[in-house]
């Protein structure tokens, strides 16, 4: 493998190529790989070299240290001042699904560890993603007062396709275990203990802000009548509308201090 020259060495990642395929590292192992805003930037510049050079043929993506990424950088909402400053903020974030989204060439995510939030928006955005056995996945933004708006924009469209059609067009029953493989259900229970799973889940959804849950789950829906990057920037403003809530304040501060917001922690809506 050789060194992209066009992705500046003190980048946070590092790009390489080796015959047709470039691999790009998410490299700053001792954050959990999280997006600063010169990750962000380093990424979406090392997905543009590679897209302009004609020898590289598909991308792998993965992460140095412990974890593929553990979403947008908290430590960064702090240094932020007001709901434009924000927005800008979370645009350069999610740039590289965009870039991912208009590039020819494929690219490959390999989590391993945590992907999470904008983490797990980035194996969303790629074409293909493989993972290491034990990888954990998660958009878990709402325990810190916030949404994975930006996240939500390749995920929707990324787990359900091929069985949605193949449901539709075949006409056959499918059985609860092939629901489940097929993420039509999220879980299965033993007969007579469905609805306590189904309750589990609910105080699960409780426990997190109910102001990032409710915008959260709106935006998400009026997100799905958008082209991509329409729904990208629609994304921006409500997460940057986010950003400003008490919710946001306190349930960043709480987690960076080791001690997440609890159910009746968090505002009233
Ligand atoms: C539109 C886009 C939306 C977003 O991306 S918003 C960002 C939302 N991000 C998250 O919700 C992820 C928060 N992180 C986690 O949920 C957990 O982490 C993981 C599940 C990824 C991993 O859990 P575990 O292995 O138990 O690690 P740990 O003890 O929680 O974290 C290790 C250290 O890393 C810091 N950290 C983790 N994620 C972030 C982050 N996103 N920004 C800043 N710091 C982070 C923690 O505080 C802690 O630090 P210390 O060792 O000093 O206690």
């Amino acid at each position: 493998m050789t060194r992209f020259d066009t992705v500046g060495e003190d980048a946070v990642v590092t790009a390489e190529t080796g015959g047709y395929v470039g691999r790009i590292t998410l490299d700053r192992p001792e954050a959990m790989n999280t997006f600063s805003t010169e990750l962000a930037t380093d990424l979406d510049a090392a997905l543009r070299a590679h897209e302009s050079d004609d020898e590289v043929r598909a991308i792998v993506i993965d992460g140095s240290g412990d974890a593929f990424s553990a979403g947008i950088d908290l430590t960064e909402h702090a240094e932020r001042d007001g709901g434009d400053a924000y927005e800008e903020w979370v645009a350069s974030m999610e740039e590289p699904f965009a870039t991912i989204a208009g590039m020819g060439t494929p690219v490959i995510a390999a989590a391993h560890g945590h992907a999470a939030a904008n983490g797990l928006g980035l194996v969303a955005a790629c074409d293909l993603a493989v993972a290491a056995d034990g990888t954990m996945f998660g958009a878990t933004a709402p325990k810190v007062g916030l949404f994975c708006m930006g996240p939500a924009v390749p995920l929707m469209d990324a787990v359900v396709r091929k069985r949605c059609l193949e449901l539709l067009l075949t006409g056959e029953l499918i059985d609860a275990d092939t629901a489940l493989e097929w993420g039509l259900i999220n879980a299965t229970a033993p007969a007579g203990e469905h609805v306590d799973a189904a309750m589990e889940y609910a105080e699960t959804i409780a426990s997190k802000s109910p102001t990032a849950i409710q915008r959260g789950k709106r935006a998400y829906y009026e997100m799905e009548g958008m082209d991509y990057a329409e729904a990208l920037e629609y994304s921006n403003e409500q997460f940057a509308g986010l950003c400003t809530t008490a919710d946001a304040e306190a349930g960043i501060e709480a987690f960076l201090g080791g001690e997440p917001l609890d159910a009746d922690e968090w505002s009233d809506i």
